[in-house]
């Protein structure tokens, strides 16, 4: 597969500390890249040099070949690479669809003061995106009287609205029930396949992680110590060393073993 994103030895420092130390990876369009580490291991700022919030000590990110380096987040996103954003970021008073549409008008770059008369836009292609998601039904709700389970799946449709290429969610599922963070994780890989979007993610939770990526990236201390396919990282010495321990482990073999049952492993 060609790569949609690449990202060629991106390195940060803050003061003495090296918190990404020439990080060089590659997503292709559909697949599920999880980045796994111990805290303080530069996920974040890997994640932020990526999206634009942070620029680059050196290295690159490259997407469909042209070097995106050092653009505005909000350039990138209109290239394409779009992000989840957090509960707190979505408006609460504004009805389910309502945040949808919003997200379109950045998207499209039109002005929020017109919001009066935005009422009307993108109401169809906001829908659509609910639906997706399975939230359809409550569209006209106010966000702020929905189960968290459910914010998570508006953040989804939100992301989705703007048709991104590349989806960067920070710890998707954070603060999620087993059961729901597993049903939002087979969503987003279902619709990652199906519109061919290229999704890279965090995740804490070792269950997830291992159940749902393709590819695996680990971070040790700014550097990648391991990346490949969830059975050989999760055999991997050295980051069983550094971070699955033999509790990580465990998680990684029965979350790889209930996907071979479910869904014959990966394609
Ligand atoms: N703005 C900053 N100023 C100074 N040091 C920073 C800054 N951002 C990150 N660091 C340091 O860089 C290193 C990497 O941090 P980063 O947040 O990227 O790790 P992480 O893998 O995302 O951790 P976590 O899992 O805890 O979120 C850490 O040592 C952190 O203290």
């Amino acid at each position: 597969m060609s790569a949609l994103l690449e990202a060629r030895g991106l390195s940060k420092r803050f003061g003495g500390v090296v918190a990404a130390d020439a990080v060089s990876f590659s997503l292709a369009p559909g697949e599920m890249l999880a980045m796994i580490g111990p805290n303080g291991a530069g996920k974040s700022t890997t994640f932020a040099m990526v999206g634009g919030q942070l620029a680059p000590d050196s290295g690159r990110v490259l997407l469909d070949g042209a070097d995106v380096t050092g653009l505005s987040p909000a350039a990138l996103f209109r290239r394409g690479i779009g992000r989840t954003f957090q509960v707190a970021q979505t408006f609460a008073t504004m009805t389910v669809c309502e945040n949808v549409q919003m997200a379109l008008l950045s998207a499209a770059g039109e002005v929020f003061g017109l919001w009066r008369t935005a009422r009307a836009r993108h109401r169809e292609a906001a829908l659509e995106a609910l639906a997706r998601v399975g939230m359809a039904q409550a569209a006209d709700r106010p966000t702020a009287t929905l189960a968290y389970g459910d914010v998570k799946r508006v953040e989804l449709a939100i992301a989705l609205a703007a048709r991104p290429r590349v989806l960067l969610m920070d710890e998707p599922t954070a603060g999620m029930a087993a059961q729901e963070r597993a049903e939002l994780m087979a969503l987003v890989r279902t619709i990652a396949r199906e519109r061919a979007i290229g999704v890279l993610f965090t995740e804490h939770d070792m269950g997830a992680v291992f159940a749902h990526a393709d590819r695996i990236l680990v971070l040790v201390r700014g550097e990648i110590v391991a990346a490949g396919a969830p059975e050989a990282v999760r055999e991997d010495a050295r980051v069983r060393a550094a971070y699955l321990g033999e509790t990580g482990a465990r998680t990684a073999a029965q979350a790889l073993d209930a996907r071979e049952t479910h869904d014959g492993g990966r394609p």
